[in-house]
């Protein structure tokens, strides 16, 4: 028999067995040995005085009396017996299992696993254990039709097979060595069936090691792929232009801003394709970076793309660009145009007039064709799912690409996540901006903060409410956001600019509020989360939120975003009374911190990685045994590894890792 043989050649694993292990993904043998249990249940010895009624534990004694079958009713039976821990004395017993009977010997010591009863101070056996099974037993995954008992068998099976001596080790001398891992027959071994939980640990660290390693090894071989291959456009532009207008700007660039541009011109400068990821809080200016990086690949004679996921985003960038950069050619994108207009627009661009262009999904259109387009960039790269971004990078030969994020997202999953990618961070907000303070009220006290509100508008503040989320009803939304609206109007009364923004209204209403609020003409704006992302009115320094505790801390913290972008002081008032222990922590965080990435790491804490960015989306693979959060150490170390093998890949001790590599595959 041979590691590659099918399962089928075990005992026991017939035609129908077989088509449940492949339901788990077993086809060979060495599938089988590589099929970790998920759980052990712990069947390690308890002291009698610690058991908790109704709790399941194994109980080691010494048997005192002689097993008494006593038998009642048609073939029902009971055993019983008396077990002796330490000075206490216990009563034992099993029903139904008269055969038991053979193993309980007056003076010898027995493992019981079963319930406790505290009021009968009696042990309700199910199992007696074997020596074997002492300690821990694994628990697998199963389909429907299996069973735990013959899988374990199996496995056993497989074992007793001398198979194992034949998996050959995959993780090389050197990083066994160094970071003190187990050997992969032993761990594999310990996986299944562990002498205790210290062994246990250790195989299940070097288990975790072994798959995260792997996988930035693939990372960083997609990254090298694309570098080697993909061979850009060198952008050459005129840095004295660029000078001028950085000078030109209203205000001076922060150091991390700074950095973040030349880390991206640089990029584009070189023979290589760029493919980076412009991180940045909310409200830590990462729109001008990118202005610039379109700009400099306009002076190099192409164009250049900026996808966003709202129409009003779209238009409060292209209103930037137009101000930014009044001399070049920038079109509007966006759904609902006017054939006509649309028709001159998709002309512009296939001819090369247009110079830059901002849009939603509208610029991923089959009809949407370019001259030459050289930069792509795409804001909020997780509402855009990689399919979307694809085509909108296959519109121009090979142009780079920048995505930017205000989803700070946390160091652990972004290198995880986009350890293909490079990544720019800019970690520090414009000069001048103050801390927003937050507070969390309850309903009763909205009359206090209202009257507080009065007063501020009277001082020609600008307020935005936001109106509670119904996530499975867009309709009751939008109901929230009327009697929200009306309740303010009657209490501010006429004199008071009151507008109303929510999804459902046509797109030139939407942008009309937006304007007039921008403007200054409206005081304040009652919306619904549609102002979520990027919205920009640095005059506006009160937000008030209200049900706060329906929202995510990731979501809080993107609206409240919405202020403490100029020099005045901000506020930001949760209205809510959580009923949840979650939802009361979330308020409790809000008002602590304002560190994006400090609440990003909370949120993952509380609500696991898939949630902050679907996992599919994201190309995240599903870990069998390591978790991205939790084994964060393990995966610095492997990253850093993995960078180590990609300095000098040629090295034949790593030939055995890299041949495996599955690079065209992807991890979707
Ligand atoms: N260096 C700077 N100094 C002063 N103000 C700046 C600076 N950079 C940007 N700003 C201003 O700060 C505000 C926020 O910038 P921007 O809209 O680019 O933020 P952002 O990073 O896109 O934030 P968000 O993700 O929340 O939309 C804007 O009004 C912008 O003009």
């Amino acid at each position: 028999m041979k590691l590659t043989d099918s399962v089928q050649y075990l005992k026991g694993v017939g035609p129908k067995s077989l088509e449940n292990y492949q339901k788990l993904g077993i086809s060979t043998i060495q599938d089988l040995l590589l099929y970790f249990p998920f759980r052990y249940e712990d069947f390690a010895g308890r002291s009698i005085f610690e058991l908790l009624d109704g709790e399941k534990a194994t109980v080691i004694g010494e048997v005192v009396t002689p097993a008494n079958v006593q038998y009642y009713g048609f073939k029902r039976n009971r055993l019983t017996f008396k077990l002796k821990q330490g000075e206490a004395v216990v009563a034992v017993s099993f029903f139904n299992q008269p055969y038991l009977a053979d193993k309980i010997e007056v003076g010898k010591e027995v493992a019981v696993y079963g319930k406790w009863e505290q009021k009968k101070q009696q042990l309700l056996g199910m199992k007696i254990l074997t020596q074997a099974e002492g300690g821990f037993s694994p628990v697998y995954h199963l389909t429907a039709g299996m069973k735990q008992s013959s899988l374990v068998k199996t496995i056993q099976m497989a074992f007793d097979s001398g198979l194992l001596s034949e998996l050959k080790e995959n993780l090389p001398d050197y990083l066994l060595k160094k970071y003190r891992l187990m050997p992969r027959q032993e761990a594999v071994r310990a996986m299944h069936f562990p002498d205790d939980m210290e062994m246990h640990k250790q195989a299940l660290r070097r288990v975790k090691f072994e798959e995260l390693f792997y996988f930035q090894l693939k990372l960083q071989a997609l990254k090298h792929k694309e570098k080697a291959q993909r061979f850009g456009r060198k952008v050459v532009f005129d840095r004295q232009l660029m000078e001028e207008k950085i000078q030109n700007l209203p205000f001076e660039l922060t150091g991390a801003q700074q950095k973040s541009l030349d880390e991206i011109l640089a990029d584009m400068s070189s023979a290589y394709h760029m493919n980076r990821l412009l991180q940045g809080d909310v409200g830590s200016g990462k729109t001008v970076v990118a202005s610039l990086a379109m700009y400099a690949a306009v002076l190099s004679g192409l164009q250049a793309a900026i996808m966003v996921p709202t129409e009003i985003l779209a238009r409060q960038h292209f209103a930037n660009l137009e101000n930014l950069f009044p001399e070049l050619k920038i079109s509007l994108l966006v759904s609902g145009l006017k054939a006509a207009e649309r028709r001159e627009i998709l002309e512009s661009l296939a001819s090369g007039q247009t110079q830059m262009v901002v849009g939603t999904h509208a610029l991923i259109q089959e009809a949407v064709d370019f001259y030459d387009l050289g930069l792509v960039i795409t804001d909020e790269q997780h509402r855009f799912g990689v399919n979307q971004r694809k085509v909108l990078r296959e519109k121009g030969q090979n142009p780079d690409v920048l995505m930017m994020t205000a989803t700070p997202i946390p160091r652990t999953l972004a290198i995880t996540a986009f350890g293909d990618m490079d990544v720019s961070i800019i970690n520090e907000l414009p000069k001048g901006r103050q801390p927003i303070t937050t507070r969390w009220v309850k309903h009763e006290q909205l009359s206090e903060v209202l009257k507080w509100i009065k007063e501020e508008l009277r001082q020609q503040a600008q307020v935005y409410f936001i109106s509670p989320l119904i996530e499975e009803s867009e309709a009751l939304d939008l109901k929230n956001a009327v009697a929200l609206y009306e309740e303010l109007v009657q209490y501010f009364g006429k004199e008071v600019g009151i507008g109303l923004l929510h999804g459902k209204m046509k797109n030139e209403e939407k942008e009309q509020i937006m304007q007039t609020f921008k403007a200054g003409d409206l005081s304040v704006l009652v919306s619904t989360t549609v102002i979520e992302v990027g919205v920009d009115v640095p005059n506006a320094t009160i937000m008030v939120i209200m049900d706060a505790d329906r929202f995510g801390l990731s979501q809080l913290h993107q609206l409240r975003g919405r202020v403490g972008r100029g020099s005045k002081k901000s506020y930001t008032i949760l209205v809510a009374n959580p009923k949840t222990e979650s939802g009361k922590n979330r308020m409790k965080i809000m008002c602590q911190t304002q560190n994006g990435f400090r609440l990003a790491e909370e949120d993952l804490k509380m609500r696991g990685s898939g949630e902050i960015f679907g996992v599919r989306q994201s190309g995240l693979p599903e870990f069998l045994a390591a978790d991205i959060v939790n084994d964060y150490n393990i995966l610095e170390v492997a990253r850093q590894e993995a960078q180590e093998v990609f300095k000098t890949p040629e090295r034949p001790e790593y030939q055995m890792m890299l041949a495996d590599l599955d690079v065209d595959g992807g991890f979707d």
